[in-house]
């Protein structure tokens, strides 16, 4: 455990989850003591102990590391004084950034407790974490946010979205597309090894995605829900390409029969390519007595083009997925696949100074060569200065150039704007449907 100051009473420890060294099954006092804060944090149940353990289990095998920040002045009753008033934690997965996965660092778990809010205590850990992932080499960090207004002050851009999809089943749900490959209801069983096999192959296709904690073999094996206890509702598909090799697989429940329309709810459906993605759904509108089925789906999904009717796929609500923070922009531009070229000044500014910098990005068959500049002007080169957050947002293609320049997050003129607008452009949304 190490362990800083924060000064008043206030005392900060990073350390590795684990287990007591007289019960190999019982977590340690600092692990169980910071998991009940950050339920306590996010209005969750206090912990069964059962669940502890494999949680803890889970979380090691992530790799994650835990923070918690202790007021060791707290008054008498008060709830236990050996928890943390603050958790977050940090743990690290692969990011597919177009052209190649680049190792991103995560961060999770966040809370502050309401005694002890606007104190400045998130700003101080998530400042010296960043400093921290940065100082290991990582290019980029990644968060999911819980309310929109929170991380932009520290330079995190939202860079990936998700929709919220509901397609009427009634009748039979046509496909304009042709059969192809088979589907087989799964063995629960064999999908904790066989859903991260498949998975890793969507990574490797996808830009966007992001490496997969633990939980979700088990999720998609049924023996985990929200917590790690078996679903006995779970069922799963898997789905073969011509050759006979799993390319896609879908996890599903169906909604108690009370339920109006009776609905199947999609858990996860993960796909190495467009077809396997069409497939699951025509096995998913071939089950009999259901209605509608709920989904995640991709911003960019094929599925409502597939559809003889399209009006059937009816998107509810799409949010704000991943979001990115550059700790590394040269290595990020490096990493990042392009589908157009050209050649432009970049600078990004940075209030954290964490990613400031000015490159001359050429790009040529989509790939990227950067030369580091200082204040000079490369003739005949158009020059763009975007910030942190907008740089973030830039990375993976998912929000267009015109619109960051637009709320303000890109200056240049109309033209350089339009030319760093086609070079970061890209055919496909990138999607992320890694939730942490
Ligand atoms: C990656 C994740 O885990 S996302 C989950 C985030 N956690 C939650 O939503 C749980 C509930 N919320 C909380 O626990 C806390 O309110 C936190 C963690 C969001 C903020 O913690 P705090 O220690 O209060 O933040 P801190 O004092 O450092 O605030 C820094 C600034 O952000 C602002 N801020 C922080 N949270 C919010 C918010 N939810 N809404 C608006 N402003 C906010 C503060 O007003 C402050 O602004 P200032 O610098 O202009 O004064």
């Amino acid at each position: 455990m190490s362990g800083t100051n924060t000064g008043t009473a206030l005392r900060t420890e990073r350390f590795s989850p684990g287990f007591t060294d007289a019960d190999p099954k019982a977590p340690d006092e600092p692990t169980s003591n910071w998991l009940e804060a950050v339920n306590l944090g996010f209005h969750d149940a206090r912990w069964d102990p059962k669940h502890l353990a494999p949680i803890v289990q889970a979380y090691q095998a992530d790799g994650r590391m835990l923070t918690g920040v202790y007021d060791d002045a707290a008054p008498e009753h008060a709830w236990n004084p050996k928890a943390p008033v603050a958790t977050y934690a940090s743990m690290s997965h692969d990011l597919n950034a177009g052209a190649g996965l680049l190792p991103a660092h995560q961060v999770t778990s966040v809370t502050v407790r309401p005694t002890h809010r606007r104190q400045g205590i998130l700003t101080g850990m998530i400042t010296g974490d960043l400093r921290r992932a940065k100082k290991e080499g990582f290019a980029v960090a990644s968060l999911y946010a819980s309310e929109a207004v929170i991380y932009g002050r520290y330079g995190f851009g939202a860079a990936t979205s998700e929709a919220d999809i509901e397609v009427d089943v009634r009748g039979r749900l046509e496909l304009r597309t042709a059969p192809s490959g088979a589907t087989a209801v799964a063995d629960l069983a064999g999908m904790e090894k066989l859903a991260p096999e498949i998975f890793q192959r969507h990574l490797e296709a996808t830009r966007g995605a992001l490496g997969r904690q633990a939980g979700y073999a088990k999720r998609a094996a049924g023996l985990w829900g929200d917590l790690p206890e078996e679903q006995k509702e779970v069922r799963a598909a898997v789905h073969y390409d011509a050759a006979g090799t799993p390319d896609g697989y879908v996890t599903y429940r169906f909604l108690p029969w009370e339920t109006e329309p009776h609905t199947l709810k999609v858990l996860d459906l993960v796909a190495v390519d467009d077809t396997a993605r069409l497939e699951l759904w025509r096995y998913l509108g071939s089950i009999d007595l259901v209605e509608k089925i709920t989904a995640s789906a991709p911003v960019s999904d094929p599925l409502p083009w597939a559809l003889a009717d399209r009006r059937r796929y009816r998107i509810t609500g799409v949010e704000d997925a991943l979001w990115l923070r550059a700790l590394d922009p040269a290595a990020m531009l490096l990493a990042r696949g392009f589908e157009s070229d050209g050649n432009l000044v970049v600078g990004v500014t940075d209030p954290l100074g964490l990613a400031d910098g000015r490159w001359l990005l050429q790009v040529s068959s989509g790939a990227a060569v950067l030369t580091g500049l200082g204040h000079e002007e490369p003739e005949g080169i158009p020059a763009v200065e975007v910030d942190a957050t907008a740089f973030a947002s830039l990375y993976l293609g998912g929000v267009p150039a015109s619109m960051l320049a637009a709320s303000g997050g890109i200056r240049g003129s109309v033209e350089a704007v339009e030319a760093l607008g086609r070079l970061f452009d890209v055919v496909r949304a990138p999607y992320c449907s890694t939730h942490f």
